[in-house]
């Protein structure tokens, strides 16, 4: 269970929901999360943060400490805060499942209920969305680096915080790693834990052979030996060698070494010579370091023997790219009962929201698995062959396209409302299959490490028309 995250929220979310209350008491609204801008260059991000969404939406409650704290800013009606007290969520949450490769403008997650209620999330949702999506994104990157290699999570000591390292943890098993270090990860989402041994254990014993022997002593069928501590090919890997055979002839088989320092490229290489020809030939080598995408494709591409990743700073902190700025948008509004469609209006049309409760597809080609482009449509339209759609991208070529016949599959669903919850996938490694599966409908060019093409995005041209038409309103007004 997470803790209560209720005042994980922006003071503005509280100011703002305290006069809602006394504005526009009976008001419901729509609220979008979606992102523009796609981390490291690339074309979609992985969706994730979904589970801890809906777990902190379902603990959300304002205790009486939480509630004294609150009335001592002396901001707020005592009637808002009685209804703070009070409060159940009436909000429903649509999402796209965790995993799901998402693109620039198309809203993942979707909440609907009381506009007090809806403005008061906005601060949480995005914090977990955003973070985890982040590193979901970065780790599918890593793992793509690693042409089907495993990558161990390595990255608790350098993350920005006990949660970033732990949820940090989840998302890269989302993004395609295959365990991790954390331990309070592992247990807590029912992850693979992996690990081999540090320097300090090395260090600790008079020399490094008696450090492998004790070490394989206690540990004879998890012996990776950590061979960098003073010099790899004339210490570390023969002395690995050494308790190799030692546990090789008490029946035992050795795991491997990790090379932590140095060219690993060339280290690697001389390693392997080393191992194979001593007839370790199963022996895996394990790289780390500050270790990359770009690091990774680099080694590989030198034709480093490298057997498995172990990933740390770069991934959990997504060092290259650290933010993904996801926003939560207003989208529409009711009144009597009526859902009426809000836009925020900018200089840029990227920054122009797209108003109005939407749905979004995926569509394939007819009889296969093969996505072709995304739509972004008003809840109440039906998507039809032939139908004229607007690229979203504003380069695109040709702004409005006809479709072709396609099959189209709506990317979210409804995760909790008030009468119902929907099961939510938790377990990382159904979430990971899920992903891969998805990016495998993708065309491949969209999915390179450095220069993706363009995926295209359109709007309905229903859609695109409330855009304009609302754009025009707000013009005539000022
Ligand atoms: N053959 C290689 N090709 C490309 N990058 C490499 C190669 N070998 C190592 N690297 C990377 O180069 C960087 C070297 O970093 P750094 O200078 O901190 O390492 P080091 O001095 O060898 O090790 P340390 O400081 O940890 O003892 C790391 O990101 C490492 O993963
Ligand atoms: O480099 P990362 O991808 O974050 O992987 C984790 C690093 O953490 C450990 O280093 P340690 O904290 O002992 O310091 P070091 O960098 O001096 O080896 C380990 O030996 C890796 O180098
Ligand atoms: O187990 C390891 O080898 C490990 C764990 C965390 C950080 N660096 C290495």
């Amino acid at each position: 269970m997470m803790d209560n995250l209720a005042l994980l929220t922006d003071l503005y979310e509280f100011s703002m929901a305290n006069g809602y209350a006394q504005t526009l008491p009976d008001e419901e609204a729509v609220f979008d999360v979606f992102y523009r801008k796609v981390p490291d260059q690339g074309s979609f991000v992985i969706a994730a943060g979904l589970a801890q969404v809906v777990e902190t939406v379902r603990n959300w409650h304002f205790d009486e400490a939480e509630i004294d704290y609150l009335r001592g800013l002396n901001l707020f009606s005592e009637a808002f805060l009685t209804q703070l007290a009070e409060f159940k969520n009436e909000c429903e949450i649509t999402a796209m499942p965790e995993g799901t490769p998402v693109f620039p403008q198309e809203p993942l997650l979707t909440i609907q209920g009381p506009l007090w209620q809806t403005q008061l999330l906005e601060t949480f949702v995005l914090n977990l969305v955003n973070h985890q999506s982040l590193i979901a994104t970065k780790a599918r990157r890593i793992t793509v680096a690693a042409e089907g290699r495993p990558v161990m999570e390595f990255g608790a000591r350098r993350a920005q915080g006990p949660d970033a390292a732990t949820l940090g943890a989840r998302a890269a098993i989302i993004g395609g790693c295959a365990s991790t270090s954390n331990v309070l990860a592992a247990k807590r989402f029912n992850l693979p834990s992996a690990g081999t041994m540090a320097h300090a254990w090395i260090e600790a014993f008079p020399d490094e052979l008696t450090a492998f022997q004790k070490w394989a002593a206690i540990y004879p069928d998890n012996a990776s030996l950590l061979v960098d501590t003073y010099d790899v090919l004339s210490s570390g890997v023969p002395n690995a060698i050494r308790v190799f055979k030692q546990l090789a002839a008490a029946g035992h088989r050795p795991v491997g070494i990790r090379i932590d320092s140095g060219d690993i490229a060339q280290l690697a290489a001389g390693a392997r010579r080393q191992l194979d020809e001593a007839g370790f030939i199963d022996a895996k080598i394990t790289a780390s370091n500050a270790l990359d995408e770009a690091v990774m494709t680099s080694l590989l591409k030198e034709g480093a023997p490298i057997d498995n990743f172990g990933v740390g700073e770069q991934l959990i902190t997504s060092a290259s790219s650290p933010v993904l700025s996801g926003v939560y948008k207003l989208a529409a509004i009711s009144q009597n009962g009526q859902l009426i469609p809000k836009i925020k209006v900018s200089a840029s049309r990227e920054k122009t929201t797209l108003p109005g409760l939407k749905r979004v597809y995926r569509l394939y080609q007819q009889g296969t698995t093969r996505a072709i482009g995304d739509v972004i449509a008003l809840a109440d339209e039906k998507l039809a062959s032939g139908m004229t759609v607007v690229a979203l991208n504003p380069l695109a070529t040709r702004s409005q396209q006809q479709l072709g016949d396609f099959v189209a599959r709506e990317l979210q669903h409804t995760v909790l409302s008030p009468k119902t919850t929907a099961a939510v996938e938790t377990d990382c490694f159904a979430i990971q299959r899920f992903s891969q599966q998805r990016l495998a409908e993708l065309p491949e060019a969209t999915q390179r490490l450095v220069n993706p093409d363009h995926y295209p995005v359109y709007i309905t041209q229903q859609l695109a028309e409330l855009q304009a038409d609302l754009i025009a309103q707000q013009h005539a007004k000022n």
